[in-house]
């Protein structure tokens, strides 16, 4: 079966305008445009909504005449409500949940189009999302389930949450401060991705799911952007376990909640730095979903699951179950462009196809008495040798005669006469032992071989203790037992210890290498995918045509990528166009210099009135308010003149905003002594940091500092590194020119003493 692909548009926020709808929906003869506001039913009833349609059509951006159209399984206006389309969608997922089929829901699309509205939803019992929807008919269904065998089913509900932040696994159950920098690792097992150590939370009602969960969303990412004031910076995986036990064959499904991070046009957004890195990641993991779904649909021996967290642990075409996607799209002209890829992207997930596999039952023991965790315990995921392998055999789920198949099965776990496949051992859903993250069928080209599985399941004598005590209630596992015991009894007369203690052995340095591979792969990575970063930022700055610090982030993303031509021919072409920028400036400059040299009024300077010039002159706004005035050219004394203006009271109103402008050599010098006693404070660090990082988004938000003001300091540091380059590097790559003083920043061209205390005033540590 493939994937379903429904789309479900958004209704028009406050801000948009009805002109600016591009959407329709219907037939050509017929088609209307979606665009009825928050809040106003459009023309469609509930009714009518039930015949569906299947067909969005969006203009052709180069030929507006044309139309593309898109079918999918289902197209939802923007007047449908949230029960509407979970009763439509969602709901019919809910029985084949409890007939053992892994059940996968996920929204896609650009930022700021309903995604967590759609899934997570609101407050109100209306404005409820899938999600909430989801967990309360898994609560109803179980309790009929359980009323209706009198007791004799019993349904356990348990939950883990999790959110990839820039490609990192956080769990939402545990609070931020407990996070690691590296986040949760990810394993591979019996073919399913799994994220190790995460906490898995018994939710035994509605009520205690939904503190759960509105705690937990507490820790997610979430910020504002221009695009959307509650955007999440994070791909949040919620997974519903749902385990019904009947006597003692018990089927576990899981239920995945998918709420994706949208695709970001970054020159729409503005965002700063740091959610400029929370973009790079959000896209970059987007864009690696889009190449595997491309892969999959082309047939391609290998899919780039690996490329991302998200993807891995998606991993879309690879699970089993049954996969709804929404894809959730905003009907105005402002995106366009976006809405046009996210339709292709699902135009091609909806061909995806996925193996409708029922998960098998597992054949337990009487139920332990710890089987039901209560409270907010946490729960690791536990290894479960016995189940998995009984479960490996199983085929029949009918408990009636699981007593006769007992023996048999639990025979063939602890049976020594197959150590040759002991695959069955490891392939369990729920034991996270380390596996190596290049398993996966689509990588083959680059697996290695893997001892490490054969290593650990030759360790009997670490695991039948536990499982005997375990299972030594029922009949069958007396036998069992007697049978292990004399395997061991056998062994240790063979010397078993001495074995054992190799194996051990072997298996730590397995562990150790398959560890040591694990994070190597990581860091490469992680590596990856801070050099995307970088290129990303500098494409950004190059749009907006900041070559200094473009340049500067295509250098910081060259090591990344050393052997990408592309790239450092982007890099001499800036290199190129800056160095030509700077000719034609200096040629200007020293045009302007013997203009002034020739001009009469010219004086020549001391040495201090020329510093004193420097000061004052260096103050842009100085220099543009009074452009063209004698001041160009009467420095040395002009604040001497503008004293005795001032006594002369003449144009009083002139004069005032000139005095707040202009510096006496005892104000400057006061001003510098401040500056330089404050020389070492955490403010002015600070500062000097913002200035350093060369982050135009950064420094225009200091007080007192434009975009303008901020592009020419981030300039001037780039010109100060050439300048360095040029003379004490001989034309090599010389470090990055770094601000030290606020008295050097204040003599930075534009600059000036007071917009550095203006700037330092402005910041808080
Ligand atoms: N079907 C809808 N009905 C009413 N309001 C909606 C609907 N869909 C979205 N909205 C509103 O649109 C805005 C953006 O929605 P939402 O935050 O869900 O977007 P998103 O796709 O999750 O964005 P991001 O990817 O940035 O997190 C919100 O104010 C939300 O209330």
């Amino acid at each position: 079966m493939s994937v379903r692909v429904v789309a479900r548009v958004r209704p028009l926020l406050k801000s948009e305008r009805e002109l600016d709808v591009i959407l329709s929906t219907g037939s050509s003869g017929t088609s209307e445009l979606l665009k009825s506001k928050k809040g106003s039913p459009d023309s469609k009833t509930p009714a009518a909504l039930k015949e569906r349609e299947t067909i969005v059509r969006i203009p052709n951006p180069k030929n507006e005449a044309e139309q593309f159209a898109f079918q999918f399984n289902a197209v939802y206006g923007p007047s449908t409500t949230q029960q509407e389309i979970y009763d439509a969608e969602v709901a019919p997922t809910v029985k084949h949940l409890f007939n053992g089929f892994d059940v996968t829901i996920f929204a896609y699309g650009v930022t700021g189009t309903g995604k967590t509205h759609t899934m997570r939803g609101g407050k109100s019992l209306a404005d409820r999302g899938v999600i909430p929807r989801l967990l309360s008919s898994i609560y109803r269904r179980s309790r009929k389930i359980e009323k209706d065998s009198e007791g004799a089913t019993k349904v356990e509900i348990s939950m883990s949450y999790y959110e990839i932040y820039n490609d990192k696994v956080y769990d939402l159950f545990e609070p931020p401060e407990k996070r690691t920098p590296a986040g949760l690792p990810l394993r591979d097992n019996g073919g399913k991705t799994v994220v190790v150590g995460l906490t898995e939370r018994p939710c035994t009602s509605l009520k205690e799911f939904e503190s759960l969960y509105d705690q937990a969303n507490m820790n997610r990412s979430t910020s504002a952007t221009k695009l959307n004031a509650h955007s999440s910076r994070s791909h949040a995986i919620l997974c519903v376990k749902v385990a019904v036990t009947t006597g003692e064959c018990t089927r576990v499904s899981t239920a995945s909640a998918i709420d994706l991070a949208g695709s970001e046009d970054n020159r729409r957004t503005e965002n700063d730095k740091e959610r400029m890195v929370e973009s790079a990641s959000i896209n970059k993991s987007l864009f690696v979903l889009a190449q595997c779904v491309e892969a999959i649909s082309k047939k391609h021996p290998r899919i780039p699951y690996r490329e991302s967290k998200m993807t891995r642990i998606l991993s879309l075409g690879q699970n089993n179950g049954l996969t709804l996607m929404i894809l959730n799209l905003a009907p105005v002209r402002a995106y366009h462009l976006d809405t046009l890829s996210s339709l292709n992207f699902a135009n091609r997930t909806k061909k995806i196809e996925v193996r409708e596999v029922e998960n098998e039952p597992i054949f337990k023991g009487p139920p332990r008495p710890a089987a039901r965790p209560s409270g907010a315990m946490k729960q690791r995921q536990p290894l479960r040798p016995l189940t998995s392998s009984v479960n490996a055999n199983i085929t029949v789920a009918d408990p009636s005669k699981a007593d006769e198949k007992k023996p048999v099965k639990a025979f063939y776990v602890y049976s020594d006469k197959q150590p040759t496949k002991p695959q069955a051992a490891v392939h369990k859903p729920e034991a996270p032992k380390r596996s190596s993250p290049l398993k996966r069928k689509s990588d083959s080209l680059n697996a290695i071989p893997r001892p490490a599985k054969s290593m650990r399941y030759t360790e009997p004598d670490k695991q039948v203790p536990k499982t005997h005590k375990d299972i030594s209630a029922a009949k069958i596992e007396e036998l069992v037992e007697k049978k292990v015991e004399e395997i061991l009894a056998a062994r240790a007369l063979d010397d078993s210890s001495k074995r054992q203690a190799q194996v051990n052995e072997i298996n730590e340095q397995v562990q150790r290498r398959l560890e040591l591979l694990e994070k190597r792969i990581e860091g490469t990575e992680d590596a990856r995918a801070e050099g995307l970063s970088y290129l990303l930022m500098a494409k950004q700055h190059h749009a907006r045509g900041e070559d200094s610090s473009a340049l500067k982030m295509y250098k910081l993303a060259l090591p990344f990528f050393p052997h990408n031509q592309k790239l450092a021919a982007k890099i001499s072409t800036l290199e190129e166009k800056i160095r030509a920028k700077q000719q034609i400036s200096n040629a200007n400059k020293t045009e302007e210099t013997y203009e002034r040299d020739d001009m009469p009024s010219v004086k020549k300077h001391s040495r201090g009135a020329r510093a004193r010039r420097t000061t004052e002159m260096s103050d842009e706004e100085y220099v543009e308010s009074e452009a063209g005035e004698e001041s160009d050219y009467e420095d040395d004394s002009f604040s001497v003149r503008s004293r005795q203006k001032r006594a002369a009271g003449k144009s009083r109103k002139a004069r005032s905003s000139q005095r707040e402008r202009t510096e006496t050599p005892s104000d400057a010098a006061d001003l510098q002594n401040s500056l330089d006693e404050e020389a070492h404070s955490p403010r002015t660090a600070h500062l000097l940091s913002v200035i350093n990082s060369r982050d135009v988004s950064q420094i225009k938000l200091l007080k007192g500092v434009g975009a303008k003001k901020a592009e020419a300091i981030v300039d001037c540091l780039c010109e100060m590194d050439h300048q360095m380059e040029k003379a004490d590097y001989a034309g090599r790559e010389a470090p990055q020119a770094r601000v030290k003083s606020l008295a050097e920043l204040g003599r930075m061209k534009g600059v000036g003493l007071k917009t550095v205390q203006n700037m330092r005033s402005g910041v808080v540590v």
